[in-house]
């Protein structure tokens, strides 16, 4: 399965970005802390050159807590900086605002050693649709919006947000789509609500799921629908319709509302923490 999005739409999304960038130090990548690998955008490595970047696992509180311990070592393990955060958390977005401000102070000190007078450090947030962007922006710009004049390389005037007195954040993000040649990432992003329903069958979807808890999450499949186990998908469907009166005329079971209550169950935290990828 190979899901082809537009590619003019994709060639400027990748323009927009890679103009973007001259005016940035450095980039916010933000993932998804529940498969923060199929969240991730392989072009972005490619225009990246040499900006530094940060990655943020966002929605870390949908995710499963250890997992995204683990996470966070496998990208320190490859010398990426990232924290995980819940939006809504004020202490967390202090957290990305610190790793910024070190992440720009390097190139502040260098401009220092040149003799030239420092300016604030400027970033820019890219990441896939959905997985948080403007909410972080909000987050950060707390109201404190600063304009500055055009920067080289735009025609459009750019819109600054003053974080910190020492760190600037472009107003507009990054938009860059996921890219799934394999089939699992698909369904991790279809799993997570990244990728509409309209993409991938809604009863794939949440016979997938439901096979992803029976082998990393037996117990939250014992809370919520009373089984811990099964051999047969037919069967864990028609146990949750009848559970949950997902029921047509006749008495049989209407598998799309189990895929409904399935997936949307998930969605709303009420599956548990679940974290769809794992680091090797
Ligand atoms: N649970 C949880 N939800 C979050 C978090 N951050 C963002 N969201 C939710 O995720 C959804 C998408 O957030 P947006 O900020 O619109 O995402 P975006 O990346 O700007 O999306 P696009 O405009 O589609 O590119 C919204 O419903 C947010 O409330 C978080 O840390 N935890």
């Amino acid at each position: 399965m190979t899901i082809q999005w537009f590619p003019g739409h994709m060639a400027k999304a990748k323009r927009e970005v890679a103009e973007k960038l001259k005016l940035v130090d450095f980039v916010i990548e933000l993932v998804d802390a529940r498969a923060p690998l199929s969240s991730q955008n392989p072009m972005l490595h490619g225009i990246l050159q040499e900006k530094p970047k940060m990655v943020v696992l966002m929605k870390k509180d949908l995710a499963d807590p250890e997992i995204t311990e683990k996470w966070i070592q496998h990208f320190k393990n490859r010398g990426v900086t990232s924290v995980a955060i819940e939006a809504n958390r004020k202490q967390d977005v202090q957290k990305v605002i610190q790793k910024a401000k070190d992440l720009g102070k390097e190139k502040l000190d260098k401009l220092r050693a040149k003799g030239i007078r420092p300016r604030a450090s400027r970033a820019m947030i890219i990441g896939i649709p959905n997985v948080g962007k403007s909410t972080l922006i909000n987050r950060l710009a707390n109201k404190k919006m600063a304009t500055t004049g055009d920067k080289p390389g735009v025609t459009k005037k750019q819109q600054w947000i003053k974080v910190k007195k020492e760190f600037e954040l472009l107003d507009t993000p990054g938009i860059l789509w996921p890219k799934f040649e394999e089939e699992e990432v698909g369904y991790r992003l279809a799993s997570i609500g990244t990728i509409k329903d309209q993409i991938l069958p809604k009863e794939d979807v949440a016979a997938y799921v439901l096979d992803y808890l029976k082998a990393y999450y037996p117990a939250f499949l014992e809370e919520r629908f009373g089984f811990e186990d099964f051999d047969d998908m037919m069967e864990a469907f028609e146990h949750i319709g009848r559970k949950r009166g997902c029921l047509e005329s006749g008495g049989h079971v209407n598998f799309e509302k189990v895929s409904d209550i399935i997936l949307q169950d998930l969605r709303d935290g009420k599956l548990g923490l679940i974290s769809f990828e794992r680091p090797e």
